[in-house]
């Protein structure tokens, strides 16, 4: 058996995010021992029910006690007054990370209550589903995923920074470093727009609903289910997503309004060839993602039927 990666880890917050990691944990052997705790009594009961952790405790202070590595699994808004609960109980020497989908203002939120005498090293992995608890995890989820660990400071320990990263390579993912600020633009783009905008679609069509007597639900194409399942996502976690990348997010969806209001001008005008340029743009994005490999998800289009 291969030397584990850490001794002793503790995961804060028992959901989506802290169940598919030690379940992957699990499944690689990376660590001998993971502590979890959760707040709710119920979600402590439901982890030792599924075997989730090796050991859940009754206090956050507990579960960090003696822990190499320490991670914050909790909501973007909830980061500082964990940090602040746990502090006097980290290990010196001990590495502090989190998975928020947002970085900055979690390092600002955390690294005012931590000890000097650990490596605080937030990451994010872009990885997820609409559901979420304790029984919501899965080993698969980071497979083949991005991991971007962001550096608290630059003179963060490098040591530190690469024992983390062989966690997440263990784990399944591919690991990439991003300063915070970068990282909250680009997830302002790729993840946290969207998601106002899928939330924004179904509130529409509920809206429209007596109008049009449940059709909408009833004959959802596509498009407008993958809509929905976004927008079943955990409200707790995206009111926080927002609140923390407040900055970036309405910057995007400031330039997401000027083209919506170009697209609308050329529908009224009837100027065709704006919108096929456009859609012919974006086609063009769909596929590059797909030629580099980065849909796993994506079915084999446009390659013939399969072969007998
Ligand atoms: N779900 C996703 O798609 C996804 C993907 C990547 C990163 N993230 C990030 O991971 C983190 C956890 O998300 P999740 O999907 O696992 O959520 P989840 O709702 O499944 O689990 C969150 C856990 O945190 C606990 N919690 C909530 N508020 C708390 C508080 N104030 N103090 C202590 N514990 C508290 C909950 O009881 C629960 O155990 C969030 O910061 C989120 O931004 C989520
Ligand atoms: O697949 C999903 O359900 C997700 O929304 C996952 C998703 C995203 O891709 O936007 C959501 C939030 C994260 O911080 C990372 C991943």
């Amino acid at each position: 058996m291969t030397q584990p990666i850490y001794g002793r880890v503790a995961l804060i917050g028992l959901g989506l995010i802290a169940s598919s990691m030690y379940w992957a944990i699990k499944r690689g052997g990376l660590v001998t021992e993971v502590t979890g705790y959760a707040r709710s009594p119920e979600t402590r009961e439901t982890a030792r029910r599924i075997g989730l952790c090796d050991r859940v405790c009754e206090s956050a202070q507990e579960a960090v006690k003696d822990a190499d590595l320490v991670i914050l699994c909790v909501p973007v808004g909830a980061m500082g007054a964990v940090a602040r609960d746990i502090a006097p109980a980290l290990k010196s020497g001990a590495t502090i990370s989190d998975v928020g989908s947002v970085k900055r203002s979690v390092i600002d939120a955390v690294s005012p209550y931590l000890p000097e005498d650990v490596h605080f090293i937030p990451a994010h992995p872009l990885a997820g589903t609409e559901h979420s608890g304790p029984e919501s995890g899965f080993a698969e989820l980071y497979d083949n995923r991005w991991c971007i660990i962001v550096p608290a400071t630059e003179d963060t320990d490098p040591d530190a920074i690469s024992q983390l990263r062989a966690l997440w390579e263990g784990i399944g993912a591919n690991v990439a470093e991003m300063d915070a600020d970068h990282h909250d633009l680009v997830l302002a783009v790729t993840s946290h727009a969207p998601h106002l905008i899928a939330y924004t679609m179904v509130g529409v069509a509920d809206d429209l609903r007596r109008v049009t007597d449940s059709e909408v639900i009833k004959y959802s194409a596509a498009g407008f289910r993958d809509f929905t399942r976004i927008a079943a996502s955990d409200p707790t976690m995206w009111r926080d997503v927002f609140l923390n990348n407040k900055e970036a997010t309405l910057e995007i969806l400031g330039r997401f309004t000027e083209e919506l209001f170009a697209l609308q001008r050329a529908i009224r005008t009837g100027d065709g060839d704006h919108l096929f340029d456009y859609f012919t743009r974006t086609r063009a994005i769909r596929r590059g993602i797909i030629e580099a490999g980065q849909d796993t998800d994506a079915p084999d289009f446009g390659r013939g039927a399969p072969k007998p």
